[in-house]
């Protein structure tokens, strides 16, 4: 088993990522034909434990994941170090490789343990995990016997009480109102620990609002800070709770 990752050094550990000048881009293709790649001079600093990430469906949040996974050296499908799912024949079509060769990222110190958290693929991870525990003659963590939610969240808290990286793209997938705050305090207990440095993309309001964390917008623009209160989706939300009915008419009609 890979030797635990330890420092006394605090996250974050990835401190930036940015694009090579030294290699040349294809900005016809995916995925160097999204907005956040049409400058040269993309790049995306990290001075926090924790990373939220927040844009509208397409804007590139998982690409970019995806991308930082490859450079922490985990697998596209979710997963950690040293973790292959057995069968990729029915993951979905995932690019972050390519994004691995030209990014440039700058560690202190370069970390390889943690996690991908992908929610798409949770049901293989756990599958796999079970086997890779049953193949070593050990008690199975047999996450799939809890509910979906209780299962995420007893991954989360099993994987995250260790040192490394952990990407989360879309965590509040599986997770009720409830279970997201759930989470939040995990991601405090976290932060916290200062052993371990989080990056996530959600669209949830309550994670955004994670104390201490960094919030980043990500828009054809760019991707820039932003307070919680000037998001779109706390912004929609609130408007929501405000007139349920109203809004629901307002944002539904033809
Ligand atoms: N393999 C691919 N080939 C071509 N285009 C792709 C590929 N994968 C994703 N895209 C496109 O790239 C854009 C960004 O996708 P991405 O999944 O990174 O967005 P996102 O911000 O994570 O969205 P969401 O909030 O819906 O998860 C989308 O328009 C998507 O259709």
């Amino acid at each position: 088993m890979a030797r635990a990752f330890q420092t006394r050094l605090a996250p974050p550990y990835l401190k930036q990522v940015r694009l090579r000048d030294d290699v040349a881009i294809d900005r016809a293709r995916y995925p160097f034909n999204l907005p956040l790649f049409r400058d040269d001079d993309f790049q995306l600093r990290f001075d926090r434990a924790i990373t939220i990430i927040v844009g509208e469906n397409g804007v590139g949040k998982s690409t970019l994941l995806e991308g930082i996974a490859a450079i922490a050296g985990f697998d596209q499908a979710g997963g950690g170090p040293g973790y292959r799912p057995l069968d990729h024949s029915e993951a979905l079509e995932h690019n972050g490789d390519r994004l691995q060769d030209v990014l440039r990222a700058s560690w202190l110190p370069k970390v390889g343990q943690g996690w991908f958290f992908r929610a798409e693929s949770f049901f293989s991870v756990a599958r796999y995990l079970d086997r890779a525990a049953l193949d070593a003659g050990a008690l199975p963590p047999d996450f799939l016997s809890y509910s979906h939610g209780e299962g995420f969240l007893r991954f989360f808290e099993e994987r995250c009480a260790r040192p490394g990286i952990f990407l989360f793209d879309e965590p509040e997938s599986a997770l009720s109102p409830r279970r997201q705050f759930a989470f939040v305090k995990l991601l405090r207990t976290i932060a916290a620990a200062g052993k371990a440095q989080v990056i996530l993309a959600t669209h949830s309001p309550i994670l955004m609002a994670t104390p201490g964390a960094a919030l980043f917008s990500m828009t054809r623009a760019g991707i820039d800070p932003i307070g919680l209160h000037d998001t779109d989706h706390y912004r929609l939300y609130r408007e929501f709770i405000l007139d349920p009915a109203g809004t629901v008419d307002a944002m539904s009609h033809d």
